[in-house]
């Protein structure tokens, strides 16, 4: 018998490109495609990953991906609807169903805003009604951060909690998808893992979506059990991580992969 997949979040055959400007006064306005056909979904309890190099488009789809960009040609649905033909309270119900946790925690929180007042933030800014204080509490419960944290402010913290912080503020409006853009490439490798075990325990006990972009091919091994490899604007390859990585296909896959380890192989060579 074979389950069917029922994607939360997916892009159809979005295809973005933009308008680059004029080499001479009257002539032609030439385009530039940074996404070209790309199919890439999550389900609900699933990690996938968004790997390529730089310049490939990840940006470009992670903003498609959360609404912030418009495909010219496409689709992108959230349950099974597609966010650009459905009207304005589906928006809405999208805008709260998908959140981003960003690199780097310490430029994503206001400095002089105390941390129960940045959790409380995308409430206000989403509208969203209810107990916010309890929300508050739920959530700081689920990213494993005590209470005293609320009336404190960004610099009294780690990097790693920081982060913690960042995800529990991407929790307060109760998301279905977490899109997460190198989540952990800003932090000490001795607390990468508890982030990412974190975003994995995230995945399973709240059936969660996470769309896991990183550079880092071992963190998103880590992390994911499916992975979309991104080149000049194309998915190239489809895969599960270790098959991906150990045994690559697209020369662009090839290339993340020797990339690694030509750096491997030349801090091998250093004498510490
Ligand atoms: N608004 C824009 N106008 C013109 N070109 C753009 C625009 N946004 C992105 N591009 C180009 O599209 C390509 C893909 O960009 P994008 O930022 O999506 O790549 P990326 O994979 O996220 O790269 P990086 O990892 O370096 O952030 C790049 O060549 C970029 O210069």
């Amino acid at each position: 018998m074979t389950i069917e997949r029922r994607p939360l979040l997916a892009l159809r055959d979005v295809t973005q490109s933009y308008q680059l400007p004029r080499t001479s006064l009257f002539g032609p306005r030439s385009s530039f495609t940074v996404l070209d056909g790309i199919d890439f979904d999550v389900c609900a309890g699933e990690a996938v990953g968004l790997v390529g190099e730089s310049g490939a488009g990840k940006t470009t789809l992670t903003r498609i991906l959360t609404g912030m960009e418009r495909p010219q040609r496409g689709q992108v649905e959230f349950d099974g609807q597609d966010l650009w033909a459905a009207g304005a309270a589906e928006r809405t119900r999208f805008r709260r169903s998908v959140q981003m946790v960003l690199q780097n925690p310490r430029s994503s929180l206001d400095p002089r805003m105390r941390i129960g007042t940045a959790l409380l933030e995308p409430l206000r800014s989403l509208r969203i009604e209810g107990n916010h204080t309890r929300r508050i509490h739920e959530v700081l419960d689920q990213v494993g951060l005590d209470r005293s944290a609320l009336g404190r402010f960004p610099h009294e913290f780690s990097g790693g909690q920081l982060q913690r912080i960042a995800i529990a503020r991407a929790l307060m409006p109760n998301p279905r998808v977490l899109v997460a853009d190198e989540p952990v490439s800003a932090l000490d490798v001795s607390i990468q893992a508890q982030v990412l075990n974190l975003l994995k325990d995230l995945v399973q006990d709240l059936q969660l979506g996470l769309v896991f972009i990183a550079h880092d091919l071992s963190v998103v091994a880590y992390t994911t059990s499916r992975v979309s490899v991104i080149a000049a604007g194309r998915i190239v390859e489809v895969g599960r991580p270790v098959e991906l990585f150990t045994r690559p296909a697209a020369p662009a896959t090839r290339n993340l992969v020797d990339a690694v380890l030509t750096v491997e192989s030349g801090l091998a060579g250093t004498a510490l």
